[in-house]
């Protein structure tokens, strides 16, 4: 499978006129804190000193997952397409926050289990996964399939920012049993309670996920893995990501299962994690020991555990404050206020 190359973002000579103007706005040296960290991070993925967000494309990656069928979500699986019609409607939470904050919204079916939606983007691979818990959740063929027209999407779409949000009852669990297979941890640190399991949901969800794991030994590279436990719309989704690190995009990233998909394009294109703005820290369990080992320090710590790119759309106002700040606040210079010694 082919990926693109990515641009070499570590460009110390930009990297040090940002910084110089950055330090040389009015207010004490760093007193921006992490915005101005964010500031910095946006000028190396667009190349530029004063970085422009243009745009913002905020898609909603939906699939049917086979575990679903194995008491893996406090919620039934006919909630994915019931909510992609609430999102398609105007009423989920993603929805409202794409309006207020003038995000486009797409929503991409990739392969949700009902027929396909009006006004969704038709990039379905097969009425949801198989069961992963019995063997490999889709061929080599379908993974292929879902990379692929996760990079075409991005290229069709206009702008340079690309927010991440998903779909998918049962999808914490493909979530979790890709972190499993790519952080090497024992698979009890990668699962969370998802839509709100009890503990004895949590105990059923573990032990099926155990079988997925077992019954999947035999996938070994990060594509393997990815076609073993994923879900149309997380191997989607990093195809969407590796697409849009190359074409000198940032990605938001939103919670738990976004991040799988970040981590898995990260696997399979080492360097996409450059253009990586991780949203927030999300509830779910494991979420924080993921972003740790990724060495991403999310932007707000909300309690969030929603998913839909709802944290992706809250976090979204701080990187266009950020392109503002650095583009318009005066130096000491030109607003004639004494600098420090
Ligand atoms: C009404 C409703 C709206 C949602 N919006 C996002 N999710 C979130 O919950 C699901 C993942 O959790 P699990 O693995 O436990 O099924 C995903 O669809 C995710 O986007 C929702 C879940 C529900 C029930
Ligand atoms: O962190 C997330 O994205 C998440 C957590 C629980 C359920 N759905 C999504």
């Amino acid at each position: 499978m082919h990926f693109p190359d990515l641009p070499a973002l570590a460009e110390p000579d930009l990297a040090a006129r940002v910084q110089h103007a950055l330090d040389h706005k009015t207010k004490p040296l760093g007193a921006l804190g992490r915005i101005e960290a964010l500031a910095l991070q946006l000028a190396l993925v667009q190349g530029v000193e004063r970085p422009v967000l243009r745009e913002p494309q905020l898609v909603v990656y939906a699939a049917d997952h086979g575990l679903s069928r194995r008491g893996v979500s406090a919620y039934p699986r006919e909630v994915t397409p019931q909510m992609v019609a609430n999102m398609l409607a105007g009423g989920a939470a993603v929805s409202v926050l794409a309006r207020q904050q003038g995000l486009r919204l797409t929503i991409a079916d990739c392969g949700v289990d009902a027929p396909l939606a009006e006004g969704a983007l038709d990039l379905r691979v097969a009425a949801g996964t198989a069961d992963a818990s019995t063997g490999p959740a889709m061929s080599a063929e379908q993974a292929r399939q879902a990379l692929h027209q996760g990079m075409a999407l991005v290229e069709r779409l206009p702008g340079n920012a690309l927010l991440l949000g998903e779909m998918g009852i049962g999808n914490t669990s493909s979530a979790s049993l890709l972190m499993q297979r790519l952080t090497g941890l024992p698979l009890a640190d990668c699962v969370g309670r998802g839509t709100g399991l009890d503990d004895a949901g949590l105990a059923r969800k573990l032990a099926v996920l155990a079988e997925a794991l077992a019954a999947n030994a035999a996938a070994q590279s990060p594509l393997e893995v990815g076609t073993a436990l994923g879900g149309f719309e997380i191997l989607t989704m990093a195809g969407s990501v590796i697409a849009a690190a190359a074409g000198r995009r940032v990605v938001v990233v939103d919670g738990f299962i976004t991040t799988a998909a970040v981590a898995l394009a990260e696997a399979l294109r080492p360097g996409v994690l450059a253009a990586c703005v991780f949203a927030h820290r999300s509830a779910e369990g494991p979420h924080a020991r993921w972003l740790d080992r990724l060495g991403a320090r999310p932007l707000l710590d909300l309690d969030l555990r929603l998913g839909e790119g709802s944290g992706a759309a809250l976090a979204w106002p701080l990187l266009t404050a950020a392109c503002a700040l650095l583009a318009d606040m005066a130096s000491f210079e030109s607003a004639g206020v004494s600098n420090r010694d």
